[in-house]
């Protein structure tokens, strides 16, 4: 758009002024006409009857120099003028110099006249230019007006648009407004379906755990259904086993009398038969050499048959072979070969008398390394358990029957050692022991007790064995402090048996001693003096009250030596004893072995009396 140049402000009164004001200067220019001059005469002249010329002549050219305020008068116009306020006066009648005032004011005006001519000029060359400017400016304003109508025309079609517009946009608000609330409630129902989606996942896990408890649930009515068939069943049985049951019990009762008389018999028999054979049994096992042994010479050894053996030393005497062979007969004979087993298998006879109720001692005699350890323990393993370890199992193994026919069993056991005529507790592992006293249990004499000894109360076969490994290392502890103890002394493991039978208002008590004794070398073949003088004097005394039993004695030795006092219960008329002599073969250990052998022999011929059974009748 074209700038329009902005033109001069001339107000309407101003422009006709200039254009009234030209006649105006054209009558100055060409001179005073007559009318004026005769007005100007009267003016001047009036005042010379009604007051002064000036003051008469000075309004009239100050109404032309009042003429409207926006016209525009000369500047010189207007001092013109004040210099006429200030001119001095001329007398009315002084015309020469009136005439030559107005003359001056006549010139003056003339170049007034001049002046505003040149100004016409200018003003005229102003008004053209300014009507080129009004002109080009019309054009321009034309031109703008088509402009302008085009832009009217443009503008009514953008304010067309502009409706359609914003029709359009208050229509896209509204639609903008919607899809806002649309969006937000689609937002509100995606949130809802998550949470719907999460709550679906939590169904569908819980459904499918349902499923899996379902199919467990149905897998467990299924076996339950299974199980109640056979339950009807095992109801069916059980009504029919009660039925058998109260039946089995009639005759479990009529067959525990029978078993209770038929086990009566046996143990009597059992008992006649041990009768038969003697209350003293004698028997010999004879020691295999050990590997390291097998270099050693061996005298003659002839196992005549099972009781009897033949043994000879071949001795050169003036090259002549000078040979004398002895027979030693006894209960029985265990051959180097015989196994633990085969032994137990003779002595579980007095096992079974002392789970009978008879007192029961067996020993094994010999001298020092002739197996009575050995025989008496054992090594290690179940297959070279010795008679000890075998007598408990085979009391707990009976210890069940027994209980099936009523019998209620308490099993005691205390492990000694008396070495050197001095009791020690093998179940006590302190060195400083109190004092043990053989004592009486009653006056009635019979059963004796050892005084301060430790008795555990036994209830398994496992832990007979761990007491009597606690035994046998408190023995080793005790032979490593004092040199080859354990062949000097004797140890003794004593079971005490307490049997009741509520039904039958019975019960026994019974002793089974178990004793490895020293060893028996003669006081020519050891340096130990002392202690062979014990060990001497322990076996005698046992000789002696062999012997004396034997003999029928009415005073039996017992009290003589801790070993004899000790056994007491388990040597004589109310008792069974089973004795081992150990041997060697060893050539070395000829005589001792015949030592051995005759002590065994004398043993062996001493028949005690028949063996009486502890029993009696409960208190009521
Ligand atoms: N029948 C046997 N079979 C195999 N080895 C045996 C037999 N008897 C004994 N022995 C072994 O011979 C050795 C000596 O036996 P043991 O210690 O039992 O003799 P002991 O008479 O008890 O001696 P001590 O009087 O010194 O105690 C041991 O090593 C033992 O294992």
């Amino acid at each position: 758009m074209s700038k329009i140049p902005k033109l001069p402000t001339i107000s309407k009164e101003n422009r006709f002024g200039q254009f009234h004001n030209r006649p105006i200067s054209r009558t100055i220019a060409n001179g005073l006409s007559d009318v004026d001059k005769k007005n100007l005469i009267t003016n001047h002249t009036r005042p010379l009857r009604n007051g002064p010329p000036v003051s008469a002549a000075a309004p009239r050219i100050k109404r032309s120099a009042t003429a409207p305020s926006s016209t525009t008068i000369p500047n010189n116009v207007t001092k013109v003028e004040k210099r006429s306020t200030v001119a001095p006066k001329i007398p009315p009648y002084d015309f020469k110099a009136r005439f030559n005032d107005l003359l001056e004011k006549h010139k003056k005006m003339k170049s007034e006249f001049t002046d505003l001519k040149d100004k016409h000029l200018e003003v005229s060359d102003e008004y053209e230019k300014i009507k080129e400017t009004f002109q080009s400016c019309s054009n321009e304003r034309d031109i703008l007006k088509a402009n302008l109508s085009v832009k009217t025309l443009e503008y009514d079609e953008i304010k067309v648009n502009f409706d359609v517009m914003k029709t359009e946009n208050e229509d896209l608000q509204r639609k903008t407004k919607l899809l806002e609330e649309v969006t937000f409630s689609l937002k509100q129902k995606s949130f809802e379906l998550d949470q719907v989606q999460t709550d679906l996942n939590s169904l569908r896990r819980r459904h499918s755990s349902l499923q899996d408890e379902a199919e467990a649930l149905r897998v467990l009515t299924d076996q339950l259904k299974k199980k109640c068939i056979e339950y009807d069943k095992l109801k069916l049985d059980f009504t029919e086993a009660q039925e058998n049951i109260i039946k089995y019990k009639t005759d479990s009762e009529a067959l525990q009398n029978i078993l209770a008389s038929m086990y009566k018999e046996q143990r009597d028999l059992r008992n006649a038969i041990q009768d038969l054979k003697g209350n003293i049994r004698v028997y010999c096992r004879i020691r295999p050499p050990l590997s390291i042994e097998v270099t050693k010479p061996l005298f003659n050894l002839n196992v005549v048959d099972a009781c009897s053996i033949e043994v000879e030393k071949i001795e050169l005497l003036n090259s002549a072979r000078k040979t004398k062979p002895q027979l030693f007969t006894f209960d029985g004979i265990f051959t180097p070969h015989a196994s633990q087993e085969d032994v137990f298998a003779e002595v579980s006879s007095m096992v079974q008398s002392a789970l009978d109720g008879y007192n029961v001692c067996i020993f094994a005699y010999g001298q020092t390394g002739s197996g009575k350890t050995y025989t008496m323990e054992g090594g290690c393993g179940t297959e070279q358990y010795g008679i000890i370890p075998r007598a408990f199992n085979m009391i707990f193994t009976c210890m069940e029957d027994l209980k099936r026919m009523g019998w209620e069993l308490t099993i005691k056991a205390s492990f000694l050692e008396i070495y050197n005529e001095v009791i020690y507790d093998l179940l006590n592992p302190s060195k400083d022991q109190e004092n043990h006293e053989i004592k009486m249990v009653n006056s009635k004499g019979g059963d004796v007790y050892v005084s301060n000894l430790k008795e555990e109360e036994v209830k398994s076969s496992h832990e007979f064995i761990r007491l009597m490994i606690f035994a046998q290392r408190n023995r080793q502890t005790a032979a490593t402090l004092n040199n080859e103890r354990s062949s000097r002394s004797h140890s003794v493991a004593q079971i005490k048996i307490a049997a009741i039978n509520e039904k039958r208002k019975e019960k026994y008590t019974s002793n089974l001693n178990l004793v490895d004794l020293a060893g028996s070398e003669s006081g020519k073949t050891t340096q130990r003096m002392d202690e062979t003088k014990h060990i001497n004097r322990s076996l005698s005394e046992l000789s002696k009250v062999i012997l004396s039993l034997q003999t029928n004695q009415m005073h039996i030795p017992y009290r003589n030596s801790k070993l004899t006092h000790l056994l007491m219960p388990s040597l004589g008329g109310n008792s069974k004893t089973l004795m081992l002599v150990n041997i060697n073969q060893f050539d070395e250990c000829f005589s001792e072995t015949l030592n051995s052998l005759r002590f065994a022999t004398k043993v062996n011929n001493c028949r005690v009396v028949k063996a009486k059974k502890n029993l009696c009748m409960v208190d009521t």
